[in-house]
């Protein structure tokens, strides 16, 4: 009995082995013809230390890793290499010249692959999962809510959550000396604070630790219910099958409080139309309002993908500052030098004034300093595209539907656009200097680059404008896990959504200005 049981599972094991086998061949067969790695397995979420590179994992890790650019480049002919592993290939595209090729020129034939981006659809589809004319609405709508003219409000409001922290590091003991921070703690909280009040036009209270909320009308706070949705609500809506999503209580609870938030922040604004107001939200409102329904396709946006759009400035503005805030403050304890020449600009445009908007053009060499951070440590390392018909790509025939990955990490630390790469050298970005198209693209380019992206550089500036007026960083004395990064100027990363330092901490130091 025991033996027929164990022969039944050996041929079920042996089916599936040689379909997966066949599946396998086929794949490599497409693409044999490019050069790259290759992986039988295609699924393991861990990289194996020894047997790496020749083992790889799901293609978009191989952008996280520390050596994935010059492991990309060891093995790319002509700025392109391949990903084979398991059923899937991805090719990958590491040249300017081919980046410019899918992200502008012939962009068409490269939309997102929208099943990717399932995972972020936890109010229904928005700007960011959809595709062609269902986008264009999205985006026809959202882009006068992020016109320059706003960003007066933007830099307003990054002051008002800058003094926050300023508080908040003074309750901590800072007083007139150091105080030994948390960057990731800190850069997350005003992010977020700055984002509630900018994005929903509401004080999520983020520095507040006894939030209140109307009690009558919900049963967590607006800041928990965000936390949660924003973390497990999309893990849990986009990962787990329906029927155990009930058990996961106090994560659809987040969901639902959540979205009842937004929708009263809509009626709100639909109420009070002719009320002054600048946040995000209500300004997506008035655009919608102003949308006329023409047809099927340039119509207005239902309340849920309001709700949803939101939610996604929310999540794609959020992450991504706070990472590069942080990168930003490991570089400038590495270089005192740089962040001295960095407060002797704060100090001669602003004396002891607040930033305004318009001093963001004039803060030359903190905007140089933000563009090398983005270049060395660019948040999102690599972009997917979809290739929607059979497409060639430099020398090589790509069949319709593989996978294509802007490698924007490689891309950017390749000597062939930048000189000595992989240093953090902010003068590169003073005046005059050109950079070749889609070398420098931590925004993506074409149709389809960031919303936000002068938004989050005018957040990013002014807060380090604040910060500078006031303090300077330093890495912290008798931190053994610190002391090991100074020493060999390597700091471990880690990914999320975006690659981070693993363990940072800083020394805030109050200047001593004569
Ligand atoms: C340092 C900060 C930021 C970086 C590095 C960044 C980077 C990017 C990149 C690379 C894309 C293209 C993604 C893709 O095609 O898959 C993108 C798209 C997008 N970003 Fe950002 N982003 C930042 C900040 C922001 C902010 C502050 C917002 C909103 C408040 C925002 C909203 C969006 C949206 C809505 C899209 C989708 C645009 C579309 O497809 O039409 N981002 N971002």
């Amino acid at each position: 009995m025991l033996s027929s049981i164990l022969a039944v599972f050996g041929v079920i094991i042996a089916f599936f082995s040689a379909k997966y086998l066949f599946v396998f061949y086929n794949n490599w067969r497409k693409f044999k013809h490019i050069p790259g790695f290759v992986s039988i397995m295609g699924f393991l979420p861990i990289r194996i230390p020894i047997l790496a590179p020749l083992v790889f994992i799901t293609a978009g890790f191989i952008h996280q890793y520390d050596d994935g650019p010059d492991l990309i480049r060891s093995v790319s002919k002509n700025g392109i290499c391949k990903l084979t592993r398991g059923s899937t290939t991805n090719i990958v595209v590491s040249s300017a010249e081919l980046i410019k090729e899918v992200v502008v020129k012939n962009q068409k034939d490269y939309p997102k692959p929208s099943e990717g981006y399932k995972i972020l659809e936890l109010y229904g589809p928005n700007i960011v999962s959809t595709n062609d004319d269902v986008w264009k609405n999205h985006r026809a709508i959202a882009d006068p809510a992020f016109a320059e003219k706003h960003f007066h409000f933007l830099v307003a409001d990054t002051v008002g959550s800058s003094k926050l922290l300023f508080e908040r590091w003074n309750k901590e003991g800072l007083g007139s000396g150091r105080l030994n921070t948390n960057p990731d703690r800190d850069m997350t909280d005003i992010t977020l604070d700055v984002i509630g009040k900018v994005n929903f036009g509401y004080d999520l209270q983020v520095f507040n630790e006894n939030r209140t909320f109307d009690k009558n009308k919900h049963e967590m706070s607006f800041f928990e219910s965000l936390s949660i949705a924003a973390t497990y609500g999309l893990l849990v809506r986009g990962r787990v099958p329906d029927m155990i999503q009930p058990l996961f209580k106090k994560t659809n609870l987040a969901v639902k409080e959540t979205k009842l938030y937004m929708q009263e922040l809509i009626d709100y604004r639909v109420e009070h139309f002719n009320e002054a107001r600048h946040d995000l939200f209500s300004l997506l409102v008035d655009s919608n309002m102003n949308q006329q329904d023409q047809d099927q396709v340039r119509r207005r946006l239902t309340d849920n993908e309001l709700i949803s759009d939101v939610f996604i400035y929310l999540l794609a503005g959020h992450e991504t500052s706070t990472t590069t805030l942080q990168w930003i403050i490991y570089e400038l304890c590495l270089n005192p030098h740089i962040q001295q020449k960095a407060c002797d600009e704060v100090d001669q445009l602003l004396s002891n004034r607040d930033p305004v908007f318009e001093d963001y053009e004039k803060l030359e060499y903190l905007r140089a300093i933000l563009d090398e951070t983005l270049r060395l440590h660019p948040p999102v390392a690599m972009v997917p595209k979809v290739a929607r018909r059979d497409v060639t790509l430099g020398d090589y025939q790509i069949p319709k539907g593989t996978y294509i990955d802007i490698a924007i990490s490689t891309v950017q630390t390749s000597e062939d656009y930048f000189e000595e790469p992989l240093k953090w050298i902010p003068e590169r970005w003073i005046q005059g200097k050109k950079i070749t198209t889609c070398s420098y693209l931590p925004f993506s380019f074409g149709l389809r680059r960031c919303i936000g992206n002068v938004f989050s550089m005018v957040e990013t500036v002014t807060i380090l404008a604040m910060i500078l007026k006031n303090y300077t960083f330093e890495f912290p004395k008798n931190d053994p896990r610190m002391d090991e990064i100074i020493r060999t100027g390597k700091i471990d990363t880690y990914t999320l959504v975006t690659k981070k330092p693993k363990y940072l901490r800083a020394d805030v130091v109050v200047r001593n200005k004569k």
